[in-house]
């Protein structure tokens, strides 16, 4: 039996009733939220730079780790509330900006006030055992949203601290911590960095194994700003196919599609069949990644499922890593975001009339066009037009796969599970790591009712 669960208009599909005896079993008790400052003398008084990366994703990302009770001590992890705070204030000493404040800039940008005043934190009881919260591949807003704090009343992000952490204690001794970061402190990689320098605190470590390096201003604007690429990230693309009512008619439904190594190797194989000179070499080499071939199979079915018009323009967004892409490249430890959005475009006759390695092949084109040349082009392309990305008629695929969500290890090992408490935007698709050593891809996704039927048949077939 599926059981749906409907939570801020979106409804969760839900296996054998079990999300939604955990949304209904989940009781969290909070106790008051303070403030933990860095443990030492922190720069205050002035304004912490973000660069023109960490304006474009000014949003929350909430992610939630949980911890089993550990066997040795009997389930008993009543500590944990302590270690986490008190390792939290060490590791804001080197990641001080984090206990500051958002603010706006001389510029009109975001930056931050380097306050000082700390960090939120906030120790909860929850009435249920851990393992009545379900399984995290497929997240349960309604659920897990009771384990992450959220500042009440906050109208905008100037309103909330750019970060909070809850600790939740379970009955059976396990915990869970909830993280509320905002997206213009870090990226992934950032965000993972501070994590684990946390837990390797928690853990008694005085040095951190990669300590943050905190000057931004390295990916300054140039000026005058040089606009080189044609940056199609911004573009608003209309929507001929009226999909806004089909999104309007029907309810949103969330699944996971779990890949495992096989799986994948079937959807590379896919990709490559067909690549060769007939179809203008579409991918260079007649190689691809596994990456570039489960996008491509996911953007067309997608597309397909959607029942998008033959003449519809449709965009393909994701997130590259630049540190390495940079000339130089980023210093070790940066801080700040690191990635940079780019994109493919194609009308939908085009993707669903070639075989799959032209999906591929257009994915494969995106990832090398990102160049230090394009980097530092949208760099300067915010810094002349203040636009931000549009997902009009856009799938944006964000890749948490390699992300390291298991170095969090506070002392009690690595989590059980960790994951994302929602996605945020109906356009956004998670690739995100699952199984034994991580070597599965599980993609998560939301789509109108029976788009949803139609993509699980297209991806039933592979
Ligand atoms: C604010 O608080 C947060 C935030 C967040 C999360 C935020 C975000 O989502 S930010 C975006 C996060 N995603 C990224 O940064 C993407 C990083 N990946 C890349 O940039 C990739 O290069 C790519 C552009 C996605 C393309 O990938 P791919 O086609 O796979 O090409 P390569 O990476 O060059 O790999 C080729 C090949 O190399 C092997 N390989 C490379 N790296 C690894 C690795 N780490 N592990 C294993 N293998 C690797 C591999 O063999 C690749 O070939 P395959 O064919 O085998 O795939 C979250 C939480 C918060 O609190």
């Amino acid at each position: 039996m599926v059981v749906e669960v409907r939570e801020n208009g979106a409804v969760v599909e839900v296996a054998d009733g079990g999300k939604a005896a955990a949304a209904a079993k989940l009781t969290v008790k909070r106790g008051e939220p303070e403030l933990v400052a860095p443990a030492e003398a922190t720069p205050t008084g002035e304004k912490y730079y973000l660069s023109n990366l960490d304006q474009n994703i000014a949003v929350i990302v909430q992610t939630v780790y949980c911890y089993k009770p550990p066997a040795a001590s009997g389930g008993d992890n009543g500590d944990a509330v302590a270690v986490l705070r008190d390792a939290l204030a060490k590791v804001l000493v080197h990641y001080h900006p984090l206990a500051g404040r958002l603010t706006i800039s001389a510029e009109m940008k975001l930056a931050v006030e380097l306050t000082g005043e700390g960090a939120v934190f906030v120790a909860a009881d929850a009435g249920c055992d851990l393992a009545d919260v379900g399984d995290l591949t497929k997240p349960d807003p309604a659920a897990l949203g009771h384990l992450v704090y959220s500042i009440p009343g906050a109208k905008n992000i100037l309103e909330m601290p750019p970060m909070t952490a809850q600790v939740t204690r379970f009955k059976c001794g396990g915990f869970a911590l909830g993280l509320a970061m905002n997206h213009c402190m870090f990226d992934g990689l950032g965000a993972m960095e501070f994590v684990n320098s946390w837990a390797e605190t928690a853990r008694g470590a005085v040095e951190l194994t990669v300590p943050p390096f905190l000057d931004r201003t390295l990916l300054r604007a140039r000026d005058p700003p040089v606009i080189s690429f044609e940056h199609h990230e911004f573009e608003e693309i209309p929507d001929v196919s009226d999909t806004a009512a089909l999104y309007a008619d029907q309810d949103l439904l969330y699944r996971s599609f779990c890949f495992d190594p096989d799986r994948l190797e079937r959807v590379r194989a896919l990709a490559l069949a067909g690549a060769g000179a007939e179809n203008g070499d579409d991918l260079v080499g007649g190689r691809c990644t596994t990456f570039e071939a489960l996008s491509g199979l996911v953007w067309r079915a997608r597309t397909r499922a959607l029942g998008l018009a033959p003449e519809q323009r449709t965009k393909l967004l994701f997130a590259v890593d630049g540190r390495r892409r940079f000339e130089p490249p980023l210093p070790r430890g940066y801080f700040g975001n690191g990635i940079v959005l780019t994109n493919a475009v194609a009308t939908a006759g085009e993707l669903l009339s070639s075989p799959p390695s032209r999906a591929a092949g257009l994915v494969q084109a995106a990832v090398r066009m990102v160049t230090d040349g394009y980097m530092r082009s949208a760099v300067d392309y915010f810094e002349a037009t203040r636009a931000r990305p549009s997902l009009a008629s856009t799938l944006l695929i964000t890749t948490w796969s390699r992300l390291a969500f298991h170095g969090a290890d506070f002392g009690w090992g690595a989590p059980a599970m960790s994951g994302p408490v929602t996605l945020p935007e109906k356009e956004v698709i998670l690739f995100l790591a699952h199984g034994e050593e991580r070597k599965s891809i599980n993609v998560l996704l939301g789509l109108p009712a029976s788009a949803m039927d139609a993509f699980q048949e297209l991806m039933d077939e592979i």
